[in-house]
């Protein structure tokens, strides 16, 4: 992967100072209307995410994960409250935000019709699926988006080459020390993956708690601490009412939200 991304340093793709919140999330509410209903699948999100954070959206399926991260993308638009990106509103999306979605055989745009209908028999008969999530990382970095956005992007691997990948996806923000945004219901990914995790509720999603687990990595799998944090947070996400949560959470810092 590194091959593929040679000439593209800290320097050139970090934000420029000041440094400030990169990505402002700001009381977002958002809807889907069907035909039967109108669905709300958020309740005035805020959360703020720094240059450089690996910042991690993380609840039980249906909590509006997905549907936070489109947001953040520009293909859906907030029934209340805004997203800034770089101090502008996010209104569409653009080469400045890029997904990287679980379905690595998305279409490359310079291709034909034919090659992009060719491209996922060709693909699935010579890359594994680690290397086709290699393959999708590295072109998104390519692009040199202000902010890199992966919507479970692991979640269909084997384990080991899901552990690979996120040691391979650590390696590289050492490297390059690109601004993350990652959606996940694993709450061990997101102690590995994340310096900082927002817990979201059950449906409708709403804040319940944001913690800084920079502490965590792969090397701290398994161990005492690590299990702990876990336990909490799932505590956190589904067991106690947040004015309940006990406040000694060895965290490095804990924003309870009701
Ligand atoms: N296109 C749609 N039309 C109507 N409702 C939708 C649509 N997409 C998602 N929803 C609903 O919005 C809510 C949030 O969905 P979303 O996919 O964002 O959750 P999630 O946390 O990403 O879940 P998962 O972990 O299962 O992917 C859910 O109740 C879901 O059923």
């Amino acid at each position: 992967m590194n091959a593929l991304l040679q000439g593209h340093t800290a320097s050139n793709l970090r934000p420029a100072a000041p440094v400030g919140a990169l990505l402002q999330v700001d009381k977002v509410s958002l809807e889907y209307c069907t035909p039967q209903r109108v669905v709300r699948a958020t309740h005035e999100v805020s959360f703020e995410v720094d240059p450089a954070d690996r910042f991690v959206l993380l609840g039980p399926s249906g909590c509006g994960k997905s549907t936070l991260l489109k947001a953040v993308a520009g293909f859906i638009a907030p029934r209340a409250g805004e997203i800034r990106l770089d101090g502008e509103r996010v209104s569409r999306p653009g080469p400045d935000r890029i997904v990287v979605f679980q379905e690595f055989d998305q279409l490359p745009p310079w291709k034909t019709v034919k090659q992009n209908v060719m491209f996922p028999l060709l693909a699935s008969r010579t890359l594994s699926g680690g290397m086709k999530a290699r393959v999708a990382i590295a072109r998104a970095l390519a692009m040199q988006p202000k902010i890199l956005l992966m919507d479970e992007p692991f979640a269909a691997l084997d384990a080991l080459t899901r552990r690979r990948m996120q040691e391979e996806l650590l390696a590289l923000w050492e490297e390059v020390r690109f601004t993350l945004l990652f959606v996940t219901h694993s709450i061990e990914e997101a102690l590995v993956v994340g310096n900082r995790i927002l817990l979201l509720s059950p449906h409708p999603g709403r804040v319940r708690a944001e913690v800084n687990s920079h502490q965590f990595d792969l090397h701290s799998l398994g161990g005492i601490a690590f299990q702990q944090a876990a336990q909490r947070i799932h505590g956190l996400l589904f067991d106690e009412p947040p004015e309940r949560v006990p406040l000694d959470l060895r965290f490095q810092d804990i924003r309870l939200s009701c």
